[in-house]
């Protein structure tokens, strides 16, 4: 599917099967695509090379850590941006509340628009740096996209954690060697042992590396 002479144009992704993929969710979801497509440059969101190629890099990306979030509960996106992979875990798990944690005024205002025009009221925005949240609320799982290396990530995202709960990350497919460096946070916040995930979404589309990090119950 990634036949394009210039790398950078849309796969073609047959309408159907995102369809079939995202069930109930593909209305909401291919409303924020077409949103993100149309306003998403403009609005300094994404640059300008991404505008072709939303569903691929962006959505479908964004979907591959969805299978690893529980239905219910309290879900934290922390540096949501243009609402990746938040938006796309709100619509998708609807019985679950989603917290998006970013702190530029400029992308919670245009996530503030996405959740109300696309009728998200499981969304709620919570403007500020993660760490701003320690001690505030603890989730089930805590999901990042492109914010920070592991060992940044597991500071900034273990204490939003419950214990039982965990973080899961979509990263680049080197992260093993992001792990190392992460060691000492992850004994301090106790965090388990990370598992690298190849995470797959539409036959043909390429997979997404996710990690998983579970936050140990009891003390150390
Ligand atoms: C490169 S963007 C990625 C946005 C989005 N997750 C995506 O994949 O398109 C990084 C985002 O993290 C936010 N950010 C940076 N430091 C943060 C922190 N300490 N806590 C929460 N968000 C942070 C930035 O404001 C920015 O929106």
């Amino acid at each position: 599917m990634h036949d394009a002479a210039d790398g950078n144009a849309e796969p073609e992704i047959p309408k159907e099967a995102l369809a079939e993929y995202f069930g109930a969710s593909y209305p909401t979801i291919a409303q924020f695509a077409d949103r993100l497509r149309e306003e998403g440059e403009l609005r300094g969101l994404i640059g300008p090379r991404e505008v072709p190629r939303i569903w691929d890099r962006h959505i479908l990306n964004s979907a591959a850590v969805v299978p690893f979030l529980p239905e219910r509960g309290l879900i934290a996106d922390i540096g949501s941006g243009a609402g990746l992979p938040g938006v796309v875990v709100a619509a998708m798990r609807p019985d679950a509340t989603v917290y998006l944690v970013e702190p530029m005024e400029r992308r919670c205002a245009w996530l503030a628009e996405i959740a109300s025009d696309l009728a998200l009221s499981n969304i709620e925005i919570k403007r500020g740096r993660a760490e701003e949240y320690h001690g505030a609320f603890e989730c089930d799982a805590v999901t990042s996209r492109a914010v920070a290396a592991l060992d940044k990530l597991v500071r900034l995202s273990l204490p939003l954690v419950r214990p039982g709960g965990e973080m899961i990350v979509l990263k680049g497919r080197n992260v093993a060697r992001e792990i190392e460096p992460a060691r000492k946070a992850l004994r301090r916040l106790r965090g388990a042992e990370p598992e690298i995930v190849d995470a797959a979404t539409i036959p043909g589309v390429e997979t997404t590396t996710v990690v998983r990090i579970v936050r140990q119950t009891g003390s150390r």
